[in-house]
């Protein structure tokens, strides 16, 4: 309205001026001075709207692409890089503020400016208003048909963004391998080829929107030109006053410059879409294997039925087999590297759904339960824990409350109470980026607290212990193997006598089967194929062989 209002007021001051009309123009320094007034409060106003809207929309973007991630169910998690979603939440967002969001505002407030302006040019002079139109239709379909092109180069820039953070996040996570093994100079090299790869696809997406830029500047120019020669034939004939030819340059430039906006606007927007679907791809729940709704209770057993399950299809490496968990009951799990030990528990925590066979929880298979509530209820520790950078406490307690009692159990048996002496602040010790600050056997320690805070009723130990000094290993394994309630399957190469034979079985797999199954003592006097895989192991660990001593559980840390 302030743009038509501008048309209207230098119509009215030059119509003053050319027929010597004082009146008339007094009152126009009157009405232009509200004009500024007007128009200052607008501006500001208009830009404040203009700048709340788009900070609020990337936020809200980036609250349902951070929330659609991490509500993936792990399957789904795994199949994208971590990269990727770095990328998707930093990269991303800022090819669609600046290529989407943006020019979508401009869109809509220059196409009610054109409106409005169209509609008061039709009213001055319906003639100049035709011609405009029609020039300008014509003269928008050709920068619109590089939409799709720039949509393709601006989809294969963010691929490259991805490229670059993974290839960053590799570079900055193996710097120790990188300076131990004097990689450096290979480091910058493929920093500074990716570097070269990424500006390159760059300049591609901006070759495009600069030709863009340019046909909407000689299409506003022409048409300004033109307007202004219609306008001052019209004027020369004297069909229009001098005041009206001013008025109409005016609109026509209300009328042209949205245009030339737009027509930079479209293509942008169309080119930013292909990285927008991503964003809406990631911020979609994505479709799980498990729907199941039923709650996990694990009163009784795990069963694993006929089980078979391959990462690629020729290559099964669980195969066909049967294996009953039961309740409270404590089982090492053991064989060769690689024969699926880590696979077949990462199974039961719904880790893979194309599975063939079952694995039923008391009866019901994994697919009808909720997987949530499931995880719920087991922890698995692995080798390489993973510490929030917080402190020791938090880490434990992930926020939750616990009561005094619980803390001291948790903290003693996992073994942690033994370190916190040693550190400068105890359970207010920061662990640092990625529990840096801490050592491989204080991370494990903190992991198994963790587990044991919640109570959780099955424990899995992934070479949970490796990390830890030979006497500390057996501390801890000997606490979790006197709580009844908790179910333990502890994989481990570490195969000590004194340990194994408190497990009610161990079981030994070769080949993705149960090979063999039963209490530590039967299956050495079997003398079969663990007896034997037991023996080579332990005669390459000999050296590292120390007498643990057998100590006497304290009695609080017992469930
Ligand atoms: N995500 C994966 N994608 C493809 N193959 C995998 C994946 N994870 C494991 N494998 C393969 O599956 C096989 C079994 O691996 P798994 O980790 O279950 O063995 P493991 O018995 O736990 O070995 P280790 O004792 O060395 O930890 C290996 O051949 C491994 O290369």
């Amino acid at each position: 309205a302030l743009t038509i209002a501008a048309a209207v007021i230098l119509e009215n001051i030059l119509n003053a001026v050319t027929s010597g009309n004082w009146e008339l123009f007094t009152t126009m320094i009157g009405v232009v001075a509200a004009y500024i007034v007007v128009l200052l409060v607008v501006a500001v106003c208009g830009a404040l709207v203009e700048k709340k809207l788009i900070v609020n929309t990337i936020r809200d973007l980036r609250t349902d692409v951070q929330s659609g991630i991490i509500s993936r169910d792990t399957e789904n998690y795994r199949k994208t890089n971590t990269a990727d979603y770095l990328s998707a939440l930093t990269n991303d967002m800022t090819i669609v503020e600046e290529n989407a969001v943006m020019p979508f505002l401009n869109t809509i407030q220059y196409a009610i400016i054109f409106v409005m302006a169209a509609v008061t040019l039709f009213v001055y002079s319906p003639l100049i208003g035709g011609i405009m139109l029609v020039s300008l239709v014509l003269m928008y379909l050709l920068p619109a048909s590089l939409g799709k092109p720039i949509g393709k180069r601006q989809e294969a820039y963010s691929t490259g963004l991805s490229l670059f953070t993974m290839k960053l996040k590799d570079q900055f996570s193996g710097y120790d391998v990188i300076r131990s093994y004097r990689l450096t100079d290979r480091a910058k090299k493929d920093f500074s080829s990716q570097n070269d790869e990424l500006a390159r696809k760059k300049f591609a997406v901006s070759k495009l929107l600069s030709f863009s830029e340019g046909i909407a500047a000689v299409v506003g120019a022409a048409s300004q030109i033109g307007t202004m020669l219609v306008a001052g034939f019209l004027v020369l004939n004297g069909q229009m006053t001098a005041g009206a030819l001013l008025a109409i340059l005016q609109l026509a430039g209300a009328f042209v410059q949205p245009v030339a906006v737009i027509m930079q606007c479209v293509p942008q927007i169309q080119g930013a879409m292909p990285v927008l679907e991503r964003l809406k791809d990631l911020s979609r729940p994505a479709p799980s294997a498990f729907t199941g709704t039923d709650e996990p209770k694990f009163e009784k057993d795990i069963r694993f039925e006929n089980l078979t399950f391959a990462y690629s299809e020729d290559q099964p490496v669980i195969s066909q087999l049967d294996l009953t968990l039961e309740k409270g009951g404590k089982y090492a799990l053991v064989g060769e590297s690689g024969c699926g030990k880590s696979t077949l528990m990462s199974l039961l925590g719904g880790e893979h759904s194309a599975y063939s066979g079952a694995i039923r929880i008391d009866g019901t298979e994994l697919r009808e339960l909720a997987i949530d509530q499931l995880l719920g209820k087991m922890s698995t520790i692995h080798q390489g824990v993973y510490l929030f950078d917080d402190t020791i406490e938090y880490n434990i307690g992930l926020g939750r409350t616990y009561r005094e009692e619980q803390w001291q159990a948790a903290l003693k048996t996992s073994g942690v109470a033994k370190f916190l002496d040693q550190t400068d602040s105890g359970l207010a010790t920061r662990a640092g980026e990625m529990g840096s600050k801490l050592s491989g056997g204080q991370r494990q320690r903190i992991a198994v607290a963790r587990a044991l805070i919640e109570q959780k009723p099955l424990l899995i130990l992934d070479e949970g212990t490796s990390a830890v000094d030979v006497q500390t290993a057996y501390d801890i394994e000997s606490a979790l193997l006197e709580l009844d309630d908790l179910t333990m399957v502890t994989i481990t190469h570490n195969l000590r006598p004194e340990l194994f034979s408190r497990y009610d079985a161990i079981l030994f797999m070769r080949e993705g089967r149960i090979q063999e199954i039963g209490t530590f003592d039967s299956l050495v006097e079997q003398q079969g194929a663990f007896a034997s895989f037991q023996r080579l192991e332990n005669s390459s660990q000999a050296p590292e062989q120390v007498e643990v001593q057998q100590h006497e559980i304290p009695t609080e840390s017992r469930h």
